[in-house]
């Protein structure tokens, strides 16, 4: 039997049960879409067929159409490469038929899955299916008929929620909204779905076709103000993204002029869809975000995650307290040790703090709250660490200091501990230089606040073992993070590519650009907040440790312009002292402090690098790219010197340790689809006219000499320096 596929079997009871097979998801891949026409129509056409059931092999009803095929479609451009699904199928051969047909649901139903089952005659689904329509966050709607069954069925604001939200619910909320008809037990699922077909064809039970349903829609007015409430918001939550004002033009439609011209439209706007920027960005995203958990030498050698029961965390500072935070929620034991009571104590506050600040925001229950910091201890000695599987360091980043912490460790912990630091910039070989247990020692870089941000930077150094990374990346997963291994070299993979971004700022402003003018460039890009905000986030003496630490490594391009100096001078540290670049009062939005203006005059006087002493004239484009180019250059030093596995790691890391738009694709993705000559050409004309700042790398003009994309493999020579 193929594994991908459909298969029919008629049973006595005279229900033919149609299965969807292509694990693990029973994506919608073209055999298994043609199978399915093949085999309802034979199911439609057989005289001992009185009804059918479609359910999904292995547990798992389906995870949508096979998102591969849009990948082909933006590799090439072709559209025909799309099915007709949504009438050919959907309608006509399901919704349409002459026999019942009932969706027994188990596991989950998603984007094209859901929407199958959305045209069935009736739902029946197990506990904790997980149902929703997420082709939003692919940067398409759903094409498949959903935009038009999904408010029959549940009412018009819970659909565009669940619709622009792109969040799946569970079968328990879909069987109170009616989306689910009946949750029965797994083991009875099939059953319990031939049952109900069979009572449907024998009229005891309602024969219901979704899109001919309007008892759940409001009337037009009413539709209408909700569909222009669901707009202005939409305008603010999801700026640049076109599928979310699309989306709801196309449920209009159909509230308008009918289910089936709404299935008309929203075929259309499918296709134009699937061809833009967004969804390019959004699909190889999600394509990348799965490759980080294929590392060569370390997944596929067959060796075993072992168990990681218990983690110790030293330090309870912001990140100590971060880091234990995101173990706790995520069911791992957790010893928090510090050097005295006051800083333990001051630790442990901020940490039932976050996990308060989850259950305030209705992220977590409090009983799960209650259940985290039972998992907590707080200790001063390291007597508790005999049984740990893991130490997570998290202390200042002083090398003497983390040296004697490590040696410490090598003999307080058992043999398999692993050891890891979350330095964001010592080389780990200094960390762990006076130990001999080098093989156990690994990079956990986590991003601020650690409990919070997604990313999780797992260093290795040429000696740190397979095992202690793929347990490493384990403990990752199970805290809901993104392992993401690289190599070791200063600022390692996100902060090394995003050095330029801050200095690329200040660049701009000693050119005479307006300091407010830069953030809101970024931001209109995409970013949450621009450089100089998070400046005032991290706080100044982070940015200037930070500048330290690069300036250092890399002296022969980088940009240090006075203004930091003479903001910390002038008494401001940025956000923790209340005094930044902006003014933030608690309930409204930062707003521009323009006190800080004769400060960045003073400092554009010291640095005297204008054009003639005149500002320099550029558009917001030029701004952008004079940030954002300098990072492509320094990430295409990253990509030569082998740090991440591929490219498409470094869009992964850059989306969620930096916040870069998703829908953008990632830094290095979004950079081929400007075009490395550009690019190149670009960062040389400015090199001749602002220093070495600028300079193009190496990488970057032989990539754009050739016209090979930036994110091609690097090649064999590049690859035997690789530091991974
Ligand atoms: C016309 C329609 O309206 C359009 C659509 O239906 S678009 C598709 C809508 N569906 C989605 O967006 C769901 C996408 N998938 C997911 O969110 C998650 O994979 C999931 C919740 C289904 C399962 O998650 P999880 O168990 O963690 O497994 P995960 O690692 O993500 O996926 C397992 C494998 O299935 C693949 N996969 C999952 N969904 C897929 C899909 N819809 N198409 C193709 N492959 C898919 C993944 O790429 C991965 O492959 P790999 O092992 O080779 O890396």
């Amino acid at each position: 039997m193929a594994k991908v596929g459909v298969t029919l079997e008629v049973g006595s009871d005279g229900v033919a049960v149609i299965t969807m097979r292509n694990p693990p998801v029973n994506a919608l891949a073209i055999p298994v879409l043609d199978g399915l026409q093949e085999k309802i129509g034979e199911a439609m056409r057989r005289n001992d067929v009185k009804a059918a059931v479609l359910i999904g092999q292995g547990g798992r009803f389906s995870g949508g159409f096979d998102i591969n095929v849009f990948a082909k479609i933006h590799q090439t451009g072709n559209l025909n490469l799309l099915p007709n699904v949504s009438i050919d199928l959907v309608v006509n051969t399901i919704e349409d038929s002459k026999k019942p047909v009932v969706a027994a649901v188990e596991g989950l139903a998603l984007g094209g899955g859901l929407e199958l089952a959305l045209a069935c005659n009736a739902r029946i689904a197990t506990s904790r299916t997980q149902l929703g329509l997420p082709e939003l966050s692919l940067g398409v709607i759903p094409g498949f008929g959903g935009t038009q069954r999904l408010p029959r069925l549940v009412g018009l604001p819970k659909a565009i929620s669940m619709m622009l939200s792109s969040k799946p619910i569970m079968s328990e909320e879909g069987k109170s909204l009616g989306l689910i008809d009946a949750i029965v037990p797994s083991g009875e699922l099939l059953k319990a779905s031939c049952l109900w077909a069979l009572e449907i064809a024998g009229r005891c039970k309602p024969w219901l076709r979704s899109l001919h349903r309007t008892d759940k829609l409001p009337p037009l007015s009413e539709g209408r103000k909700i569909l222009n409430n669901a707009r202005e918001q939409a305008k603010k939550t999801a700026k640049n993204l076109p599928q979310h004002q699309a989306c709801l033009d196309v449920i209009e439609e159909g509230i308008i002029h009918g289910g089936y011209s709404g299935i008309l439209r929203e075929d259309k706007v499918f296709r134009d869809l699937v061809l833009s920027d967004t969804s390019k960005g959004l699909v190889h995203v999600f394509f990348a975000q799965r490759a980080t958990s294929k590392v060569p030498n370390v997944t596929d050698s067959g060796l075993k995650p072992r168990i990681v029961k218990k983690v110790a965390v030293l330090g309870g500072g912001l990140m100590g307290s971060g880091i234990a935070t995101a173990l706790i929620l995520g069911n791992v034991n957790v010893v928090l040790k510090e050097i005295n009571n006051e800083y333990l104590l001051k630790g442990i506050k901020i940490i039932e703090a976050n996990v308060q600040g989850l259950v305030s925001k209705g992220k977590l229950t409090t009983v799960k709250a209650e259940k985290a910091l039972s998992m907590l201890k707080g200790v001063l000695d390291y007597s508790d660490f005999k049984d740990v599987d893991m130490v997570i360091e998290a202390v200042i980043e002083n090398v003497s200091l983390k040296q004697s912490i490590f040696s410490e460790l090598e003999k307080v912990c058992p043999l398999h501990c692993i050891l890891a630091t979350n330095t964001s910039s010592i080389d780990l070989n200094i960390v762990g230089a006076k130990t001999s247990s080098q093989d156990r020692i690994v990079g956990a870089h986590f991003f601020s606040p650690a409990h919070v941000m997604p990313l999780l930077e797992i260093v290795r150094t040429d000696r740190t073992s397979p095992q202690a990374i793929l347990d490493l990346m384990t403990v990752g997963k199970v805290i809901k993070k993104v392992p993401v291994v690289v190599g070791n070299c200063v600022g390692f993979a996100v902060n090394r590519a995003f050095f330029p971004y801050a200095q690329g700022a200040h660049m701009l402003i000693h050119l005479g650009v307006d300091v407010f003018r830069v953030d809101q460039v970024i931001t209109s890009f995409g970013f949450p907040i621009g450089p100089l905000q998070l400046a005032d986030v991290a706080g100044y003496g982070v940015s200037m440790a930070v500048r330290k630490i690069f300036a250092d490594a890399f002296p022969d391009r980088i940009f240090e312009g006075p203004l930091m100096e003479l903001l910390i001078k002038s008494g401001r540290y940025g956000k923790n002292n209340g005094k930044g670049f902006y003014i933030y009062e608690k309930g409204s939005r930062p707003r521009p402090d323009p006190s800080i203006l004769p400060i960045v005059e003073e400092s554009r006087r010291l640095a005297n690098i204008m054009p003639h002493g005149k500002p320099l004239s550029v558009s917001d484009q030029e701004i952008l790219e004079m940030i954002l180019f300098p990072v492509v250059n320094e990430s295409c030093r990253v990509l030569d010197e082998g740090v991440v596995v591929q490219a498409s790691d470094l869009d992964i890391a850059s989306v969620l340790g930096m916040s870069f738009p998703s829908y953008r694709g990632g830094i290095i993705f979004w950079a081929d689809m400007v075009g490395a000559d550009h690019i190149y050409k670009s960062l040389k004309k400015w090199s001749e006219l602002y220093g070495s700042f600028y300079k193009p790398s190496r990488f970057l003009e032989e990539r754009a000499s050739r016209g090979v994309p930036l994110s091609a493999p690097v090649s064999s020579s590049a690859a035997s320096r690789s530091r991974l």
